[in-house]
């Protein structure tokens, strides 16, 4: 299968990096460095550049300490035709432009890139909501459909809540009524993507060694079917509370890992195992809905003292058409690698080894 590829990244006042264009090969490129070098900040602006995505809840943050703006931009192939996307960043703004003409977010390649971090074990062991919105960013990335209803699912939500505060209970059946039709269909879809997502987890889970099974399911507040009721029964409760306690907003992605739910009962490396069976389930459907393979972003696969999911990132990253992974030792069989310092990065001469000590298998990798 054919994937994105991202020719170069430029980025300007973005975090502690120096203003720069890189260049990146097919294949693996591997980026390494000390800590606080910018090796994620790195990543985490390719992420941005390919996606318009970003999961910091100030955009300030992202802009260098002392500047007003970052600049962001990627040079891309995807589907056999070439454009640039420019990400510009300001306070509590953000400005997106494909081919210089300007775009919303949901009009950016939604399957163009995958990120792979050391947080991700928060999946398994954090709270529901951000089980939840894994879920709902992948689907969103799936179905424009989907994202378009579950954003005037969030508005009715706080809309209703807004009700409830005022003790509108006069006007809750219209409210109900666009929270029942929203909610259903956020509801339905998330049912039949759940099938797919946990096959590929299912088999993720395999490959990484686990023998326990991994199994994913929703844990629902209501059901399409029950909906209309389930509201009318909490109304009292509700009204009460100022807030909607029934709908999908509540739903829980809920992972168990040999029966028992993952969240109490895995260890940390069983959790992380399982996290990193989620982003190569990610990888996979989107793969399948876009026809390529998004670029891999991992971050800090030096991070990942077990051997076997060591082996597991390296061969995912030598698996895809291309892929970005950082660590504070470089990442072996990489195309290009690239020396991380103070926000800048400078290219190293290749190593000259045999095809057998490339192996993510061998000794110095495993160790
Ligand atoms: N807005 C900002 N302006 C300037 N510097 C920033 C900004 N945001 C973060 N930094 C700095 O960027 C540095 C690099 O962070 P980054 O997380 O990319 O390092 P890293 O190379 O991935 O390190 P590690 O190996 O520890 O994960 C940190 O020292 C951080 O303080």
């Amino acid at each position: 299968m054919q994937g994105v590829h991202l020719e170069s990244l430029s980025t300007l006042n973005y975090r502690n990096l120096a203003p720069c264009t890189l260049s990146f090969p097919a294949g693996v490129t591997g980026v390494f460095g000390e800590n606080g070098a910018g090796k994620t900040n790195l990543l985490e602006a390719a992420y941005l550049a390919l996606t318009g995505l970003s999961d910091v809840t100030r955009l300030e943050q992202l802009v260098q300490s002392g500047e007003g703006e970052a600049y962001v931009r990627a040079d891309l192939e995807s589907g056999g035709s070439l454009s640039i996307q420019e990400v510009g960043l300001g306070r509590g703004r953000r400005q997106l432009k494909v081919d210089g003409v300007r775009v919303r977010t949901g009009d950016l390649p939604r399957g163009s890139a995958v990120w792979i971090r050391p947080e991700d074990s928060d999946l398994v062991f954090g709270s529901p909501s951000g089980r939840r919105s894994f879920l709902d960013a992948l689907l969103s990335r799936l179905s424009a459909r989907y994202a378009q209803q579950l954003a005037r699912y969030d508005r009715t939500v706080s809309q209703r809540n807004a009700a409830l505060r005022s003790g509108e209970e006069w006007a809750m059946h219209v409210w109900d009524d666009a929270l029942v039709k929203l909610g259903t269909d956020i509801m339905l879809f998330r049912r039949r993507a759940l099938t797919r997502l946990s096959e590929l987890a299912m088999e993720a889970n395999t490959a990484l060694g686990s023998r326990k099974a991994l199994a994913l399911s929703l844990t629902e507040s209501t059901t399409p079917e029950t909906y209309a009721e389930d509201l009318k029964g909490r109304r009292a409760e509700e009204l009460a509370r100022g807030s909607t306690v029934t709908g999908p907003h509540r739903d829980d992605l809920a992972l168990t890992l040999g029966g028992f739910p993952a969240s109490e009962y895995a260890s940390r490396g069983e959790g992380r195992t399982i996290a990193l069976a989620l982003r190569r389930a990610e990888l996979e459907l989107l793969s399948e809905r876009f026809g390529e393979k998004p670029v891999l972003l991992i971050d800090d696969f030096s991070a990942e003292l077990d051997p076997a999911r060591r082996a597991f990132l390296l061969d995912l990253a030598a698996s895809v058409p291309q892929a970005i992974v950082t660590g504070t030792e470089r990442a072996p069989g990489a195309a290009l690698t690239l020396r991380a310092h103070a926000g800048r990065f400078t290219p190293e001469p290749q190593e000259t080894r045999t095809p057998e000590d490339l192996s993510p298998d061998s000794q110095e990798v495993g160790a």
